[in-house]
């Protein structure tokens, strides 16, 4: 449906991380011009206390007043009250599929995890109606939260994945989609019969996106990991995203039994990586998910391909897969971003996994005696949004507000009835942003837009 306003000014105070060290950047009194056609940015004035119908004429002269749509987010008059427009969180690794079973793992680590949990529910959702219903809150649940960017793995079922796609086009949600490629060591129930089936689904799903011609929904190529595929498809994988240049995803060295298990599938490979790296599957649009156990030389292979690392500590805690390192990635240059990897992980929130990153690396800082494995709270805040964009190649449209990047958003409000953060008068700005990662959640979420679109976001009963 065409707009009719041709630009939107969003006004209010503007907070992002515009690199790993840079800290916030705080612009207040700020106001923001989207074209809505594109969604995207075209220009950014701060401090800005004039008529911001100005700001259109001197962008397009002929614009008539009632082009324009004005989103006032400002708070200034009022100040017992705290609100502040953010990036939208990119979630750089979640199985849409597993929703149902967030919370439930039991005792359970991995491999045991996928047979007993993981591929039962997954199976399920061959059925159309079981689909629909999962996907519609998976998608509904992460916007609520601020996700405005997903990396999703769907399931093995093609009808199903492409419901997955038309839904996140239907809700307005930036997401790359995966329908899961496994031919070996899988329940019968649940596995692909062959590499031929598994690419040839795999193309349909590709034709499927290119006919929804949203470019918000691309598709990822995704061998599950290494074990449940064999050579053939892994290496036909490699070649199916190079001919349409397509991002990839996957898991990588997450569980100790796991590298075991794939030493001993791929006993002429010298590491896990290398599995990848010589069938074609690491490029500077993977997204490899966990990479707890790389050693130096793994990481050298990653870093000289410029793939990415999706960061799950959720995840890793759940299943006690262990503690990871994303300093020593940092270190190198590699990218790194975050992964609710619901639902290994417990939550379907960013903010909450931005917050376990800062507890794993401080944890991880005493069982190593070293202070340096420490991130802070504007490391971990930019994890969640501009080092999550640069995993998925997606550095130039989201993750921090720029002119010429999309306008992806979310209205954070600290004061809103319900909120769990208290305010106090001599808490400094930046003391506010700090308790809003420690103590923040969804009822603080206001608003979420993509591409400068709102999206509709759950009951939120007390707006
Ligand atoms: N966390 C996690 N790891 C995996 N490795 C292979 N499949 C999965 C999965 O679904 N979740
Ligand atoms: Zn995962």
């Amino acid at each position: 449906m065409k707009s009719q306003y041709k630009l939107t000014i969003f006004y209010g105070k503007f907070i992002d991380i515009p690199s790993l060290k840079a800290g916030f950047r705080i612009r207040s009194s700020c106001a923001i011009g989207v074209n809505s056609e594109s969604g995207s940015i075209v220009f950014i004035q701060e401090n800005f206390h004039d008529d911001l119908l100005k700001l259109a004429s001197n962008w397009d002269p002929n614009l008539k007043h009632d082009e324009v749509k004005i989103v006032d987010c400002n708070n200034n008059n009022n100040n017992n009250s705290y609100a502040f427009l953010f990036p939208g969180f990119v979630d750089t690794h979640i199985h849409a599929s597993q929703y149902p079973n967030n919370g439930l793992f039991g005792k359970m680590s991995l491999l045991e995890w996928l047979n007993e949990y993981t591929f039962p529910l997954e199976n399920k959702l061959k059925d159309l109606n079981i689909a629909k219903i999962v996907y519609s809150k998976v998608i509904e649940r992460t916007l609520s939260h601020g996700t405005t960017t997903a990396a999703y793995y769907a399931t093995i079922h093609l009808e199903s994945t492409k419901l997955l796609a038309n839904l996140c086009s239907e809700y307005n949600q930036r997401s790359f989609i995966g329908k899961i490629c496994m031919n070996q060591n899988s329940p019968a129930y649940y596995v692909e019969p062959s590499t031929d089936t598994s690419i040839n689904l795999t193309k349909k799903f590709i034709e499927h996106i290119n006919s929804i011609n949203n470019p918000k929904i691309n598709a990822i190529i995704t061998p599950r990991f290494a074990p449940s595929c064999d050579k053939d498809l892994l290496c036909n994988l490699g070649k199916l995203a190079k001919q349409y240049e397509l991002p990839i995803q996957t898991h990588l060295s997450e569980n100790l039994n796991e590298l075991e298990w794939v030493h001993d599938l791929f006993p002429e490979y010298a590491n896990y990586t290398e599995v990848y790296n010589q069938n074609g599957l690491l490029n500077e649009k993977t997204i490899l998910a966990h990479c707890i156990y790389l050693n130096d030389l793994e990481l050298n292979t990653i870093k000289s391909k410029n793939s990415g690392i999706a960061h799950c500590p959720i995840s890793n805690s759940c299943l006690s897969s262990g503690l990871c390192s994303v300093r020593k990635f940092l270190n190198k240059g590699i990218k790194v971003g975050l992964g609710t990897d619901t639902s290994a992980g417990y939550t379907t929130s960013i903010l909450e996994v931005a917050r376990h990153a800062h507890m794993v690396s401080r944890q991880l800082a005493s069982v190593e005696g070293n202070d340096d494995c420490k991130i802070s709270v504007t490391e971990c805040l930019y994890l969640a949004t501009l080092g999550g964009a640069y995993v998925m190649g997606l550095q130039d449209q989201v993750g921090s507000f720029e002119v010429n990047k999309q306008f992806d958003c979310q209205l954070i409000n600290l004061t809103v009835e319900g909120s769990k953060i208290d305010l106090f008068p001599w808490d400094k700005e930046t003391e506010k942003l700090e308790k809003w990662f420690f103590n923040g959640d969804d009822r603080n979420v206001q608003a979420v837009w993509v591409g400068g679109q709102e999206c509709g976001i759950r009951s939120k009963s007390y707006l």
